[in-house]
């Protein structure tokens, strides 16, 4: 498959991002059999510097007759005084407007594994997978007259928002569209109470609602859906709304993900589509080595699944994020435990990289990053973890509670030892010789009161170190040093048939299951 992509990068972190996200296009490409015509150009201030204006028409031209669009972001202190016509943030809105990309979607997902890395605390927001559904090519952005004239001797500033009822139909049918797809609720927003224009809008996905029986609908003002979102992330599926509340509510979301580093957006509708992170040039953090580059990783991500319909490959690129935040951090996502790491070989200027350009060696939440060295993996077992990566995530959302997997070699042993772990679940091996493979468990969390840890022994096992161990009815019951119970079925050759974890307490066993939790009878 040959597809034509012009790459976009813009200002500020545009070019920090887009160069790894290109490496992630090329590398996805690589592996699915697809060759790529990439041309690389200038839009933005980049433009403005080199030509005088924020997009030339060629660049323009060759956007209308690619496959689609990749684009990093636009903008920056140093063309703010310009007149609006010709500042950086015109390319893109024309770049929207001619390629007629009326839809953007921007999901906001909460991976699990970054929801200590929010401000947001993790019961609000596990679970949460919100699709915001943004007008991008009408609205308050394009609407006329705009402008700022001289009234009665004063300045005065105007804007119009306005849409036409085929504008609001469309993106209302987009919305429902993708609704179906999803979980089948749709929330509509806007500001009916005191706008026309918006009225307009309720009135009109109202009436198209009536074509999509099945999906749910509701309508939310503007300001109390900003509060919600932060409040309670999971009772939103899809949100559609305009152009500039589709901007700031998609903000406000990414706080959901962790970032706005982490917020990817497909502007679609047109012939081809655009591709993009939310985010801005970040001026405050170009050139620093610390940009987030996953949004816009996860835009390429998107651009599979929207212009070349090849959802394998979104899912992916989805599946090597996970992987890599589940050992590595930019700064903006740090958390203990991580590997705080940079984008780029070296810092793009003389300033200080990362850490130090803060003033503190610690991450906004006030936690050290780990300083430690990357694990080398090669080509065959980033492969072999991808696909244990899928396995586990199918695990993990199924009844199971217990996966066999075939014998490894020690090393692929210890690999999937770790990412089980890193999945929240307890991984051992089982068998003897050839035979010997990893079993990953489930563990159930349970609080009991009253553990005696003052009357622990100590019992090496391996490489495990129990705290207890204690034989009945022919099952050997550990407790060990993390707090965790295993029962095994005894040895040589054990096998783990339960296991829980505990954070203080003791257990009673009966037929090999724990029913019963009091003081330890044993020690
Ligand atoms: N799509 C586009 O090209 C957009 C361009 N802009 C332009 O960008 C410039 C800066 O605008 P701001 O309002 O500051 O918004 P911004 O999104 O560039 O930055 C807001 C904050 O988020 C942080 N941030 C953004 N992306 C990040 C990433 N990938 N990794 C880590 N941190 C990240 C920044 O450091 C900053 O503190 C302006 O010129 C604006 O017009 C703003 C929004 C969208
Ligand atoms: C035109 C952009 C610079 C601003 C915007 O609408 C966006 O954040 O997508």
């Amino acid at each position: 498959m040959k597809k034509k992509i012009v790459i976009l990068p813009g200002d500020g972190i545009g070019t920090e991002i887009c160069e790894q996200a290109v490496k992630v296009l090329q590398k996805t490409g690589d592996l699915l059999g697809y060759t790529f015509d990439l041309e690389h150009e200038i839009a933005g201030g980049a433009c403005i510097d080199k030509h005088g204006i924020p997009l030339q028409d060629s660049t323009l031209e060759k956007c209308k007759h690619a496959d689609a669009v990749l684009l990093g972001a636009v903008g920056g202190p140093k063309w703010e005084g310009l007149d609006f016509s010709v500042r950086p943030e015109r390319a893109l809105l024309k770049l929207r407007s001619e390629l007629q990309l009326y839809a953007n979607l921007r999901p906001a997902i909460i991976y699990s594994e970054l929801a200590d890395a929010s401000t947001l605390k993790r019961e609000v927001l596990e679970g949460a997978d919100i699709l915001v559904i943004r007008e991008l090519t009408g609205g308050i952005y394009f609407g006329k007259p705009r402008g700022v004239k001289i009234e009665d001797g004063k300045r005065v500033g105007f804007n119009t928002l306005i849409y036409n009822e085929d504008e609001i139909r469309r993106i209302a049918r987009t919305a429902f569209e993708a609704a179906m797809k999803r979980r089948k609720k749709v929330c509509s927003v806007d500001k009916a109470n005191v706008l026309e224009s918006t009225e307009l809008w309720r009135t009109v996905v109202t009436e198209e609602h009536k074509n999509y029986p099945e999906i749910e609908l509701s309508h939310m003002y503007i300001d109390n859906a900003v509060m919600q979102v932060i409040r309670n992330p999971r009772q939103f599926d899809t949100v559609v709304t305009t152009n500039m509340f589709g901007d700031i509510l998609s903000d406000a979301c990414a706080m959901i993900t962790g970032s706005i580093g982490m917020l990817p957006s497909a502007s679609v509708g047109g012939k081809n589509g655009m591709y993009e992170p939310v985010h801005g040039s970040a001026p405050d953090i170009a050139g620093q080595n610390i940009a987030n580059p996953l949004a816009t990783i996860l835009s390429v991500g998107m651009m599979f699944k929207y212009s070349f319909g090849d959802n394998n490959a979104y899912e992916m690129i989805e599946r090597a994020v996970k992987i890599a935040i589940s050992t590595h951090r930019t700064k903006d996502i740090m958390d203990t435990g991580k590997i705080e790491t940079g984008i780029l070989s070296k810092p793009r200027t003389g300033r200080p990289p990362s850490r130090k350009s803060g003033g503190s060696d610690r991450d906004r939440r006030g936690k050290k990053p780990q300083q430690s060295v990357a694990p080398k993996l090669s080509a065959d077992d980033k492969l072999f973890l991808s696909d244990l990566h899928a396995k586990l995530t199918a695990f993990s959302s199924s009844d199971e509670t217990r996966l066999e997997l075939e014998p490894y070699n020690s090393y692929k042993r210890k690999l999937v030892h770790d990412l089980a772990v890193k999945f929240g679940m307890e991984s051992a091996s089982e068998g003897e010789g050839d035979e010997r493979h990893n079993v990953i468990i489930k563990t159930e969390k349970v609080t009991v009161p009253n553990i005696d840890y003052s009357k622990k022994e100590i019992w090496n096992h391996g490489n495990r170190e129990y705290m207890v161990r204690k034989t009945i009815d022919g099952v050997d019951i550990c407790l060990n040093a993390d707090g965790s119970v295993t029962l095994y079925s005894g040895q040589p050759a054990a096998k783990i048939i339960h296991r829980k974890k505990v954070t203080t307490g003791a257990f009673k066993v009966i037929n090999s299951k724990i029913v019963e939790f009091n003081e330890p009878e044993w020690a």
